[in-house]
């Protein structure tokens, strides 16, 4: 049997990920054959120094040749066996797994009111059994509840991670270093209902004493993409659609002045409230957009309407009151609920509590509360969260996808792809492992969608005949809108959904040349007609497309991402790889503005490569402004129009 070198476990906390870890730092390398058990790191008496600086010679010379501290994921029994197993599921075909029942009652779960359907999934009951075992070699559990009980799990950031606690029912309690943050939550999410009831009812009125019925709400990124999916979502849910008459939510968030532009295109500003979301209230593009539409609304309505007009959700206080926002009319949140995981918190509250009031809003934080106790309480194999992440993880670790589709038949849910990417790819899109080791393997998964049926007129033709991208159908039971015609095969809503039927089904099965041939199709077109299969998909079906079912559904994804990197033991919840862009476009801010006021190109001195250099200039010399104008900002004309 083949040996490794397992390294020496190095602690500086007592625990690390919800793992429990010796304070006393005891280097120990082990001899593990592979396909065991590693070893949990023991105690032993004081080494001598002879001992202490050999051992800190063969730790170096470890950490220098297999750059690890502790035991990758990879290197678990449970990874290795799932990795064999994959042999086993390679002779298998989805045409015959799905005609063994026994198997597809197995991989049917219904719970919390939603049908999750794993039966097309390239797994057995082996798989599942080989993915719990992985699961507890990796401390899920231990790690879900690490999560739960707020401790730092967003090591390099040194925060807990508790969006949970944004949707907590107010007599629950939940813990952050000692102290109870429920009654936060609920402080603010009592002011938001508080605020949106004042505007929506007309108590709070626009600085020239009209009622404020649209809303802009300017942000980007988490603080934009959850809010814009529950919003289309919601906005032809029929009870929405009756809380939201004559009112009117719209987004900014690209720094694009064709964004801004379009988001304020026939808005009169006297009857608009502007919400300016940002976790920092640093982020580039927010703050000059928000900048931007100060001044829409103080060069119509005066300096004095921003107290009236513009409100902020931030955890930064001190720098929205710098901005000129009232703190009184700011609504906190905390750092411990990360940007892409803020739709729950006054993020997302804010905007559609004034959109659609606060007690259908309620709802939303409801249904995602009742899946965060599915996912906290069901064992792994009722836990639709846990299964959905850890067959994603096979599919992507070991059946080697590294891209899903999210698919919801349902128009309303068009942005939940948008969403998932920022949460999914942002989380989970790592190179190294929770200590810092670079991973052997790939994490993350390229996430794409479209609603169905749009997305069948698109990309469907690659993933059927192409390459093999596992996909997860959204469907629903009751539309929002039921279309009926006298005289048709079936309702609007019905045709849809056989779309829905179908599609998982064409994926699993294929078509094979025999069955072309008995269609009589000429033997030229039948290797372009033919179907593989055996592409492996989920199926998941919500009763009714409502605020609170989209709740769970958002906490179903948010916590199956969650999944994959505690397995990955990654750390999901920082987000380092968007600086660099971002630090480098502040260097051509530097240099832009530079070339701009003095009228000069950008030169070698300037840093850039020749290429860059080159674009750059390329650029300058293109447009017509060439001198920023002074004293004074410019819209486009058209912006100021005003809906008059
Ligand atoms: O809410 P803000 O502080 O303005 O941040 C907005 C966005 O900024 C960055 O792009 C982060 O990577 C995102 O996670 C965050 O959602």
């Amino acid at each position: 049997m083949q040996t490794q070198l397992r390294a020496p476990c190095v602690s500086h906390k007592t625990r690390i990920n919800g793992v429990p870890c010796s304070p006393k730092v005891v280097p120990r390398v082990a001899r593990v054959p592979s396909g065991s058990a590693p070893e949990a790191p023991v105690a032993s008496p004081e080494p001598t120094a002879a001992q202490r600086n050999v051992v800190a010679q063969v730790a170096k010379m470890i950490h220098t040749t297999t750059n690890k501290k502790g035991a990758l994921v990879s290197e678990l029994p449970a990874w290795q066996a799932l990795k064999e197993h994959v042999n086993e599921i390679e002779k298998t075909h989805l045409r015959d797994l799905l005609h063994d029942e026994a198997r597809c009652m197995s991989l049917i779960k219904e719970c919390e009111g939603i049908y999750g359907d794993f039966t097309r999934q390239r797994v057995t009951q082996k798989t599942l059994e080989l993915l719990f075992e992985l699961a507890e070699q990796s401390n899920l559990r231990g790690k879900i509840n690490a999560m739960f009980n707020g401790e730092h799990i967003n090591s390099t950031e040194d925060r807990a991670v508790l969006h949970i606690a944004t949707r907590a029912h107010r007599n629950q309690k939940i813990f952050v270093d000692g102290k109870d943050v429920v009654p936060d939550v609920w402080e603010v999410l009592d002011k938001i209902k508080a605020f949106s009831d004042k505007v929506r009812n007309g108590e709070w009125l626009g600085v020239t004493g009209k009622p404020l019925k649209n809303v802009v709400a300017i942000g980007i990124g988490g603080s934009f993409l959850g809010p814009l999916f529950v919003h289309t979502a919601l906005r032809t849910e029929p009870v929405a659609m009756r809380c939201s008459r004559d009112r009117s939510l719209r987004f900014l968030a690209n720094v694009d002045p064709i964004d801004v532009a379009r988001a304020l295109d026939g808005l009169d500003p006297e009857e608009t409230l502007v919400v300016v979301v940002s976790k920092t209230f640093t982020t580039a593009e927010t703050m000059l957009n928000a900048r931007t539409v100060r001044s829409w609304l103080t060069s119509r309505l005066g300096p004095d309407s921003v107290a009236k007009h513009m409100v902020a959700v931030s955890t930064n206080l001190k720098l929205v009151k710098e901005f000129g926002i009232d703190p009184e009319n700011a609504f906190g949140f905390w750092d411990w609920v990360g940007g892409r995981y803020s739709v729950c918190s006054a993020v997302g509250m804010l905007p559609l509590s004034l959109q659609y009031g606060f007690d259908l809003m309620q709802e939303f934080l409801a249904g995602a509360n009742n899946i965060d106790e599915h996912f906290k309480n069901q064992p792994y194999q009722d836990n639709l969260p846990v299964l959905m992440g850890l067959t994603s993880l096979w599919n992507v670790s070991f059946l080697g996808h590294g891209a899903k589709a999210i698919l919801p038949y349902c128009q309303a849910l068009s942005k939940l792809a948008p969403h998932i990417q920022q949460v999914d790819m942002e989380s989970n899109g790592k190179g190294v492992d929770i200590n810092g080791v670079r991973l052997p393997f790939e994490t993350g998964e390229i996430d794409f969608g479209e609603p169905g049926t749009n997305g069948q007129h698109s990309f469907y033709q690659l993933i059927h005949q192409g390459r093999v991208v596992p996909c997860e159908f959204i469907g629903i039971v009751r539309s929002q809108q039921s279309v009926y015609l006298k005289g048709e095969v079936v309702s609007n809503h019905d045709e849809l959904m056989c779309n829905f039927f179908a599609q998982a089904d064409a994926l699993a099965y294929g078509k094979t040349p025999e069955q072309l041939r008995s269609d009589n199709v000429p033997d030229y077109l039948i290797p372009h007609r033919v179907f593989t299969g055996n592409r492996p998909s989920m199926s998941i079906m919500l009763p009714s497309c409502t605020a609170y079912t989209v709740g769970q559904l958002l906490a179903i994804y948010e916590h199956r991402i969650a999944v994959q990197g505690f397995i990955w033991n990654i750390n999901s919840f920082d987000q380092w790889g968007v600086e660099l862009g971002k630090v480098l476009a502040s260097k051509v801010r530097t240099v832009m503005n530079s070339a701009r006021t003095r009228d000069r190109k950008i030169l070698p001195q300037d840093g850039f490569n020749y290429s860059t250099t080159r674009m750059i200039n390329k650029y300058l010399e293109g447009k017509t402004q060439v001198l920023y104008p002074e004293g004074h900002d410019t819209f486009p004309i058209d912006m100021l129009r005003g809906g008059h």
